[in-house]
């Protein structure tokens, strides 16, 4: 099957000197949930921001669909992150409007400027946003702030802004690093659900080797910028844990009784 997103060679150097990535290579295709782990610097959040060009790569090519996102004009970024639905750790909603407000952002991308900036939406996008938010729990939500909201309930609002996006991809950078173990199964089990059964390929960066395990059809392991493990949740031993998370404590405070239970 044609991949979705080919990434060759991709390298990070910031402006301080710091390599953030180096000559990452893989290929991504149309349904897959990927996981990406490793220890905190590992290069994680890197990565995802390199391919919706939030962060410029310095070398190395990323291809999304027809788009190389490592060389792409303006334009061509905005169409990619039209297609690239993004899910942050801190949920990214603005507090004082309403949840379905939040939600209806995620159609700004296909909106000229005048009918965004006066929130014109059509009643087509306010009935999807709706039924997206009935499929995510929030129906009785809806019309509240977002900070009203507890941090699960903000951060199925991200899922449900970027799913209004109707996106190809959704790329999520610790969306449970906030959150208590029932919430973060909650967050899980409906980006799982939303690639299983729109077909929408995730990527998302996890801290916890247990959920990457638990959820995830793939896992690439990252150390120091660069791939260390690529493969099936199976294949992930104790010793290719070691060797991502190298003496770094993480992935026993946080996924260890995983292994315990393989
Ligand atoms: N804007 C920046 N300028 C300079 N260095 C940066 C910048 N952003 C990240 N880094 C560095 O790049 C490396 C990779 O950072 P990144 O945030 O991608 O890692 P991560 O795996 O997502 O970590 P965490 O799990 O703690 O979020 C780290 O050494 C970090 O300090």
């Amino acid at each position: 099957m044609a991949s979705l997103l080919e990434i060759n060679e991709l390298s990070k150097v910031y402006a301080d000197g710091t390599a953030a990535l180096k000559n990452v290579s893989f290929s991504v295709a149309p349904g897959e949930f990927i996981a990406i782990i490793g220890p905190s610097g590992a290069g994680k959040s890197t990565l995802l921001r390199c391919i919706n060009r939030l962060v410029k790569p310095s070398g190395g090519a990323i291809r999304f669909r027809d788009i190389d996102a490592a060389a792409a004009s303006r334009r061509q970024v905005r169409l990619l992150r039209r297609q690239t639905g993004m899910i942050f750790q801190g949920y990214n909603l603005i507090q004082r409007v309403t949840v379905l407000r939040n939600v209806l952002h995620g159609r700004l991308g296909y909106m000229n400027a005048v009918s965004g900036s006066l929130g014109l939406f059509s009643r087509k996008d306010v009935a999807d946003a709706k039924a997206i938010l009935h499929r995510l729990g929030l129906t009785e939500q809806m019309f509240k702030r977002a900070d009203e909201l507890s941090g699960g309930q903000q951060q199925r609002v991200g899922i449900a802004r970027a799913l209004s996006q109707k996106p190809q991809l959704i790329l999520a950078d610790e969306p449970i690093a906030s959150l208590d173990p029932v919430a973060s199964r909650t967050i899980m089990e409906h980006l799982s659900g939303i690639c299983r059964e729109d077909g929408i390929t995730c990527i998302v960066n996890l801290h916890q080797v247990a959920m990457a395990r638990d959820y995830a059809t793939r896992i690439i392991g990252i150390h120091k910028g660069e791939v260390v493990f690529d493969g099936r949740p199976g294949e992930l031993s104790e010793e290719t844990i070691h060797r991502i998370y190298g003496a770094a404590p993480d992935w026993r405070e946080q996924g260890g009784e995983s292994l315990a239970r393989a």
